[in-house]
């Protein structure tokens, strides 16, 4: 049944959403867990045209924000609408034992989440029984109501989201200042190796520098190793 939006603040508030789709977190400290992705279409460091990727604040980025044409993608018109598309998701439990159900998972991505995700959603998701994600560039704060924090931040930008669950920092970037980063009070910090031309080099450099600095762990990008989504 889809239930009316009764918070006042969401009324009128419509989710614009790339794509929905259910697979394995990829990446980061929680690499493994099923997971329901959320991509939230746009992104604030660049406009997701290629003709505009030289010149953007992020210039590497490996996923198409654009519009609303992907699987599950669509404008959902409140919170409550949303999350009953994300639960939709969720495979159905129907004669699996509880001990092997696992908390249900959303992973907010996008483009920049945070340019959309408000307590709003995360109260009525919180309601389908999911624990919630985010990955964000980390310029702008996190709402209220997200469970798991990683922030990737881009050289070149100022981070105001300084504080999280994960750091995930793409490597290498010209200007990135590691140091400073490590410093930060995330409870995990890792290294992505950028995924271009270079991948293999940007692995071995990685590598090394978890090797030599051990606050930093690995983080690869499984789901591309998997052929998954
Ligand atoms: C597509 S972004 C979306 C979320 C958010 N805008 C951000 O940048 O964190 C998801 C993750 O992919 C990482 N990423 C994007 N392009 C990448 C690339 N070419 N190689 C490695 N990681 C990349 C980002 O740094 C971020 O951790
Ligand atoms: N499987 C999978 N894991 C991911 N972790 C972060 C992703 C992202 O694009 O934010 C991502 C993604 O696109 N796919
Ligand atoms: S900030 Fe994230 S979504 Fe935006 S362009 Fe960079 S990697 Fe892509
Ligand atoms: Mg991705």
């Amino acid at each position: 049944m889809t239930l009316p939006d009764a918070d006042p603040a969401a009324a009128g508030r419509t989710y614009t959403v790339k794509e929905l789709f259910y697979t394995l977190q990829g990446e980061g400290l929680r690499a493994g867990r099923p997971a329901v992705f959320c991509r939230f279409t746009g992104c604030n460091l660049w406009t997701g045209r290629a003709e505009d990727r030289a010149s953007a604040d992020c210039t590497f980025c490996d996923t198409d924000f654009l519009g609303t044409d992907g699987p599950g993608g669509g404008r959902f018109a409140g919170p409550q609408a949303l999350a009953e598309a994300i639960a939709a998701c969720w495979p159905s439990m129907a004669g699996i034992p509880a001990s092997e159900h696992g908390l249900p998972y959303v992973v907010f991505t996008g483009g920049e989440p945070t340019l959309q995700v408000d307590e709003a959603l995360c109260r009525a998701v919180h309601q389908k029984g999911f624990e919630i994600a985010i990955e964000t560039n980390g310029t702008r704060p996190v709402s209220p109501g997200v469970d798991w924090i990683c922030v990737s931040p881009k050289a070149g930008t100022t981070l105001v989201q300084t504080t999280g669950d994960e750091l995930k920092v793409v490597y290498p970037q010209s200007g990135q200042d590691l140091v400073a980063l490590a410093a930060l009070p995330f409870s995990h910090h890792l290294l992505q190796p950028l995924d271009d031309p270079q991948r293999a080099d940007h692995t071995a450099a990685a590598l090394r520098y978890c090797l030599s600095h051990p606050r930093w762990r690995l983080s690869l990008q499984t789901h591309k190793m998997l052929g998954i989504p």
